[in-house]
């Protein structure tokens, strides 16, 4: 069977929406997947921000290590547990920093105390002292007091463009059934059902 992209996004969409409307607490929240440049793999969550038949978004600090991680190497992988409606969705694919005109526009929907978290982390490296960050929380929060807060041009995001897509959904005695995307032309993707 061969489906166009658009197809796989609208039900990724219609998971999304009956996950959400089940009441997951956290439906965005997708566990994303990077390797170092030793091949050891390295997972934490990050929120889905947006998403279309381009990929899927997140932000982040760009000198923390999942973005170091990808920076040296782009292939990772995405992957959501909805366990209120039995699914499990999992893209893999190359991340694309956003441009910055795309960054910039989501940033600017943050709440100003996020945008000044975002100056105030340096994602990923050590706190010296315990006070630290506290401290530079109140530098920014400072610095910004009067004015909007402008992105970091070290926070940005990444969109991660598919070349795979898993949907899992669990059935009766461990009988799940699973089907893979890939593309085969720019438009269309081929299904394969794997064994559970
Ligand atoms: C529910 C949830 C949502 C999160 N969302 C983000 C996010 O969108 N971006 C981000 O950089 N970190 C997010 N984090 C924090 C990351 O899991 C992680 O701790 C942080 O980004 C540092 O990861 P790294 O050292 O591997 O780069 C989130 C954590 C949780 C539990």
């Amino acid at each position: 069977m061969s489906i166009p992209i658009s197809e796989l996004i609208e039900r990724f969409q219609k998971d999304l929406d009956a996950t959400t409307q089940k009441g997951h607490p956290e439906p965005t929240a997708m566990t994303l997947s990077t390797v170092n440049e030793n091949g050891f793999p390295s997972s934490r969550v990050v929120l889905l921000k947006a998403f279309d038949e381009r990929g899927f978004v997140f932000y982040t600090n760009l000198t923390s290590r999942k973005s170091r991680e990808i920076q040296n190497n782009p292939q990772v992988c995405i992957n959501f547990m909805w366990h209120n409606i039995s699914k499990q969705i999992r893209v893999e694919g190359r991340a694309e920093q956003v441009s910055d005109q795309e960054a910039d526009a989501y940033f600017a929907t943050r709440a100003k105390q996020s945008q000044i978290g975002a100056w105030a982390s340096k994602q990923s490296t050590e706190i010296e002292q315990k006070m630290d960050f506290k401290k530079r929380v109140v530098k920014y929060g400072l610095k910004f007091a009067t004015s909007k807060v402008p992105r970091p041009d070290f926070w940005s995001g990444f969109r991660i463009v598919p070349s795979k897509i898993e949907f899992w959904q669990k059935r009766d005695f461990r009988l799940h059934e699973r089907q893979v995307f890939t593309p085969d032309t720019s438009v269309n993707w081929n299904e394969v059902r794997l064994y559970p």
